[in-house]
């Protein structure tokens, strides 16, 4: 009989590191409830609308949604969806029902978290038509894989992986078809402008390791685009008590350091084969949001303490990088 390994300290920091999963999944599906903005899926992942958040949390989550939609749509159109998208610590997003929805679907889209997360979003998906029709309807062939670790279809693919093991990950990813620039000699018209996303994971990895990730992306793809979506200025009071607020659920932040400043973020791409490199803090991306709709989701609950909002966003920041051959224009897109 096979030994059971012994439970160390590093899976205890994992386990807290995926349970952030079900915190962002939870928040979403709450605000959603509120009417912040429509994601008729993600009750599929979370039942019960749950406790109520507070203003200031659904205000936040949406500047975060509608601000990482904004760069990722662009993207999309001036790539007329002849892309590929990569989510990294993807969770339980539902990204790849909205595109469909919105007929903005890439050539594929790929998303990458670890098995155990990944073996939930896979349970979810087979048990509810609603989610598993958008994936058969956008399928021609009778190839589709469906397992308990993986799922492959022409365009949707949700693997299993560790980030910080990125051979491993690049080896599972190309297994299903990730166009990339090192398989062999190819025409530079069949290499796929890539976007490659990470909404609030790369903070849980040390910078090296993050680095490493964000060298392997640009090093892989020629025309290419980073979102990164994550806390900044983390060196204040503020962001002191938000890393013992995690600490005390064993949850670290590895990755703190690099969430010093917005020069720090633009930073990490520049340093890491990035030609260009943006960063803003989440104060400016909601000031920069079509302001009737901000109008609208600020008359949803009233928001006693403005300055709650203001700390929340001035912790948050989007930045992006991009690399092109092809000339496509994506450096300014906000
Ligand atoms: C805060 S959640 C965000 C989920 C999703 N990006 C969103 O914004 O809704 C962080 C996610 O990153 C994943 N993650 C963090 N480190 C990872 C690693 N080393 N390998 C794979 N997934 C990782 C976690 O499992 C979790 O699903």
């Amino acid at each position: 009989m096979a030994s059971r390994q012994p439970f160390t300290d590093t899976d205890t920091a994992d386990e807290a590191v995926r349970a952030t999963c079900d915190d962002a999944t939870v928040c979403k599906r709450f605000a959603t409830s509120k009417g912040y903005w429509k994601d008729p899926y993600i009750q599929y992942f979370v039942r019960s609308v749950g406790e109520r958040k507070a203003p200031e949390i659904n205000r936040g989550y949406y500047a975060r949604v509608q601000g990482v939609n904004r760069l990722l749509d662009a993207f999309l159109k001036k790539t007329q969806c002849d892309c590929q998208i990569i989510n990294l610590g993807a969770g339980l997003d539902t990204t790849f029902w909205r595109l469909k929805d919105d007929n903005l679907m890439p050539r594929k889209f790929f998303e990458v978290d670890f098995p155990t997360i990944v073996a939930r979003k896979i349970h979810y998906i087979k048990t509810k038509p609603p989610l598993s029709k958008p994936i058969i309807e956008t399928h021609s062939t009778d190839s589709l894989l469906l397992d308990a670790h993986s799922l492959d279809s022409d365009r949707y693919c949700i693997i299993g992986a560790d980030l910080r093991n990125i051979s491993d990950m690049e080896e599972k990813l190309k297994k299903f078809q990730l166009n990339t620039d090192s398989g062999g000699p190819r025409t530079a018209a069949y290499l796929l402008p890539t976007l490659v996303l990470t909404e609030c994971v790369l903070v849980y990895m040390s910078p090296s390791q993050s680095s490493g990730l964000i060298r392997w992306a640009a090093e892989t793809f020629h025309t290419a685009m980073f979102i990164n979506y994550e806390q900044v200025n983390m060196y204040d009071r503020f962001g002191q008590v938000m890393i013992e607020n995690l600490q005390r659920r064993q949850c670290t932040l590895a990755g703190v350091e690099t969430c010093q400043s917005l020069e720090l973020q633009k930073e990490r791409f520049l340093r890491s084969g990035w030609e260009h490199a943006n960063a803003l803090d989440m104060i400016a991306v909601y000031s920069m949001l079509p302001q009737e709709d901000v109008g609208r989701i600020e008359r949803l609950e009233f928001l006693d303490e403005l300055e709650l909002l203001q700390q929340l966003l001035q912790h948050y920041s989007i930045s992006w990088a991009s690399k092109e051959k092809l000339s496509l224009g994506i450096i300014w897109l906000f």
